[in-house]
Parts: C-alpha cells; structure tokens; sequence
C-alpha cells in the first residue's frame, strides 16, 4: 500500500485506528479453545466487527511465535485473510527486527514477501545497513523503534549524547538512508510532551503511537502535539479492544470500544483541514 493510499483509508473512515491483535490463549473466550485454530479465529471475529472502524491491524509476532508452527500458521491466515477480504486495510507485523544486512534482507523478503504485510517494525540499534534492507521494498513500509512506550525508554533513548538525546540521532540520522521515505516511526503515546521536538524532525513521517488504552497514553495529547496535516498518525490500542470482555459478546464489545476511539478520531478530524 502506498502510502498516500493510507492516507485516503483515514480520510474516508474518519479514522486513524490501529487494532493490535495480541492473542493470548489464556484470555480469549473459552469456548474458542474448543476449535481448530482459536487464535485465527479470535482474530477473524474481531477483524470482522471492528473492519469498518480502524485503518490498520498489527499483530505483535511475540504472540504468534510463542506457540510455535501453529502459531505461525494461524498469523499466516489471519494476514492473508485481512488482504483477501479487506485489501484496504494497511498491516503491520510488529516483530521488532534487524541484523546484519544479508540477514535483515531475510527477514524483510519473510514479512514483506512471503506474508505479504505492508509494513514490518524494525529496532535502529545496529545502524542504517541493519535498515536499509527492509527500506529496499517498493510500497513496503519499515517502521522504526524512536521513543517507545515503555519506561526502559529512558534507560538509553533520552540518554544525551554531544548535546542531544539518542532517539533525536536516531531520527536525523535516518532521514538521510537510502529510500528513506520509506520510513515510519514508533513514538509512545506516553511520552505525549516528546510529539512536538519529533515533528521538528520528522514532520511529514507517519507515527506509530502504541501506548493508548492499556498503557494510559492520551489520544487528544497524542493528536495536540503530533498531529500533521495528513493526519500522520496510527494511534494503536491492543488490550483495551480485543479483551474488551471474554465471553460470547467479545467481538460485539471490541467493536463497541472501537467505535469509542473512532468516534473521538473523527470529532478530531474535523478541526483539522486537509492538505
Ligand atoms: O513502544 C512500544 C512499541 C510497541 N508496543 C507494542 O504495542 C502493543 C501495545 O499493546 P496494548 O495492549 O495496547 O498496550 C503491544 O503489541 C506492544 O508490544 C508498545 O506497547 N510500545
């Protein structure tokens, strides 16, 4: 997906939702349990009730790869169902790689080509030939580690080195790689007061913000200060839907709490002119 294509999905749905699929087998509905595959589909129902509502779906590959080929396969089906049935939908496999250069290519041609997902997150740590691989893809989209959400962001992001905090490196310095727009970042929704220093830098760059919902992040402080005006955001929440109950209703429920943060994208949208 190109990426003004992502931006017309947001401009249409009024809506700039990620729903993270974190499937964890001891919090889904039972009665799941009983099926073949419970995981594809736990993610089949909820993709189907909550379609309409979000522009893009990412699945953390941790909760795939910790049941091993079985949880491979039903990551496989659930990403060839989302382009199947909803081609319009941007996805994302946050599996957080990057080595070497001729093994980053493998992981690239694994995500990009075999699965056929439009973007993969990749951690900067071992520099720009670690990177460049995944950025060789044409449409393909490489999403960086910059400042994430968690609180061991502080141990080594916002560490000052020569007078400026290393995630500010990181993104300079990845401005000036080959086919670097094809790039996206990660930035927390819990370091909200950081969005306005980031788009100095990277104004025009789409922003993956995981951090919402479970992990308390705010939407409207998020959008205040990192907002561009094509909008430039995935806002992702993963828990706060997807487990939003664990009974028959689940997927009615995710879709409720869906509809919840569209509703606020979209009253959002409306302040905001278009480019
Ligand atoms: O900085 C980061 C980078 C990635 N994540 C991932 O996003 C989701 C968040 O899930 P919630 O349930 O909405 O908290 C999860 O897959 C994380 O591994 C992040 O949280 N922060």
């Amino acid at each position: 997906m190109t990426t003004q294509q992502l931006i017309d999905q947001i401009r249409i749905k009024k809506s700039f939702l990620t729903v993270g699929l974190d499937v964890d087998l001891n919090k889904i509905p039972k009665h799941l349990l009983d099926l073949e595959d419970p995981i594809f589909e736990f993610n089949k129902a909820i993709i189907d009730a909550t379609h309409d509502l979000a522009v893009s779906y990412k699945p953390n590959t941790a909760f795939y790869e910790a049941y091993g080929i079985k949880g491979w396969l039903s990551l496989q089906k659930t990403i060839n169902y989302i382009n199947e049935n909803y081609p319009d939908i941007f996805t994302i496999a946050d599996a957080k790689r990057g080595d070497i250069g001729n093994t980053s290519s493998m992981y690239a041609k694994a995500f990009f080509e075999d699965l056929n997902f439009d973007s993969v997150t990749v951690a900067p740590y071992m520099g720009k030939d670690s990177v460049e691989p995944f950025l060789a893809f044409e449409n393909k989209h490489t999403i960086m580690l910059a400042l994430t959400s968690n609180e061991g962001a502080f141990d080594f992001q916002t560490l000052n080195v020569g007078g400026k905090e290393l995630y500010k490196h990181v993104l300079e310095t990845s401005k000036t790689w080959k086919n670097s727009e094809n790039l996206m970042y990660v930035v927390g929704a819990t370091k909200a007061e950081y969005f306005t220093e980031i788009r100095k830098i990277v104004p025009d760059s789409f922003l993956l913000v995981p951090g919402v919902g479970a992990q308390g992040g705010s939407l409207s402080e998020v959008c205040k200060y990192g907002m561009n005006a094509n909008v430039g955001l995935l806002i992702n929440s993963s828990r706060a839907i997807i487990y939003a109950s664990n009974g028959t209703d689940f997927a009615e429920k995710a879709r409720e709490e869906a509809l919840k943060m569209q509703q606020e994208m979209a009253a959002i949208l409306n302040d905001i002119k278009p480019n």
